[in-house]
């Protein structure tokens, strides 16, 4: 089969950078995204091909293949890409592969990866379809409302405060995630997920109405505890709902007086 354009010139393309997926290394990008996937599917988070995730190493973006189930990827099958390069490319729907698998198409969801490094100089960008971000959703198309919202619950200190802020978010803090609106096509996501960064700059999560969310932080650690902790909180918030209970409330902050 013919590999796919790499779009770089001809007298590049005889060397396909092999060496970029290759590393005993399993904090490696190129074996940790194929690692990482494996566990997320476990979560329902990248099932049946859905979802994925990416991780950017200084200059270079290692990206899964499409369509392709993401539990069971190899390092082989990453592509590389540089955001250098890319930034040099006339036009931004194409890219700029520094290394390809032989037989795959990159990721739908690379343009909107791209987004979380190039706005927020994320390390990693996790997108999933878990039933719990879609539920969400849901609930929200239901009361007409772009915005999740919630407040006075612990797991909310494992968000960072925002982009460039040191600190986590406190417990009495709120947390809000916009919401956009889905679209036929992944791609045509990315103009809505950049102006929703740009409408909320501190957010480290966009969800996407009825498919999932993005979520991404300053390195792979963050960006996958920043995911499970949304993940809990959108579990407990659609548990809340069914309750009849509110996600936001009034509960004060209090000093705690000293017994002696
Ligand atoms: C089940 S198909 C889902 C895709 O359309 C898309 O939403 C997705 O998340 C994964 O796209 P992919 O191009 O396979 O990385
Ligand atoms: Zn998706």
């Amino acid at each position: 089969m013919t590999p796919p354009t790499t779009g770089l010139p001809a007298e590049n393309t005889t060397d396909n950078n092999d060496h970029l997926v290759q590393s005993d290394d399993p904090e490696h990008p190129a074996n940790l995204i194929p690692s990482l996937c494996a566990k997320f599917w476990t979560l329902g988070w990248v099932t049946g091909t859905g979802g994925g995730a990416s991780i950017r190493d200084d200059d270079l973006v290692y990206l899964a293949p499409s369509g392709v189930q993401k539990e069971l990827m190899k390092p082989s099958d990453i592509y590389v890409l540089s955001l250098a390069a890319q930034a040099q490319s006339l036009s931004r729907r194409q890219r700029v592969y520094l290394r390809s698998p032989p037989v795959y198409k990159p990721s739908q969801c690379t343009p909107l990866f791209l987004a979380a490094f190039t706005k927020r100089n994320a390390g990693c960008c996790i997108h999933t379809h878990s039933h719990w971000a879609v539920l969400v959703t849901l609930i929200l198309e239901q009361q007409g409302s772009k915005e999740f919202r919630i407040n006075n619950i612990e797991q909310i200190k494992g968000f960072g405060k925002g982009f460039q802020k040191s600190g986590n978010l406190g417990y009495h803090d709120t947390l809000v995630i916009p919401v956009i609106e889905n679209t036929a096509h992944e791609e045509d996501l990315t103009e809505f997920l950049e102006e929703a960064m740009d409408k909320y700059p501190d957010t480290y999560a966009v969800l996407v109405r009825r498919h999932g969310v993005y979520v991404w932080g300053d390195n792979v650690h963050k960006a996958k505890t920043q995911c499970e902790s949304l993940d809990y909180l959108f579990q407990l918030a659609v548990e809340m709902k069914q309750l009849g209970l509110p996600w936001i409330t009034d509960i004060e902050p209090t000093i705690p007086t000293r017994k002696d």
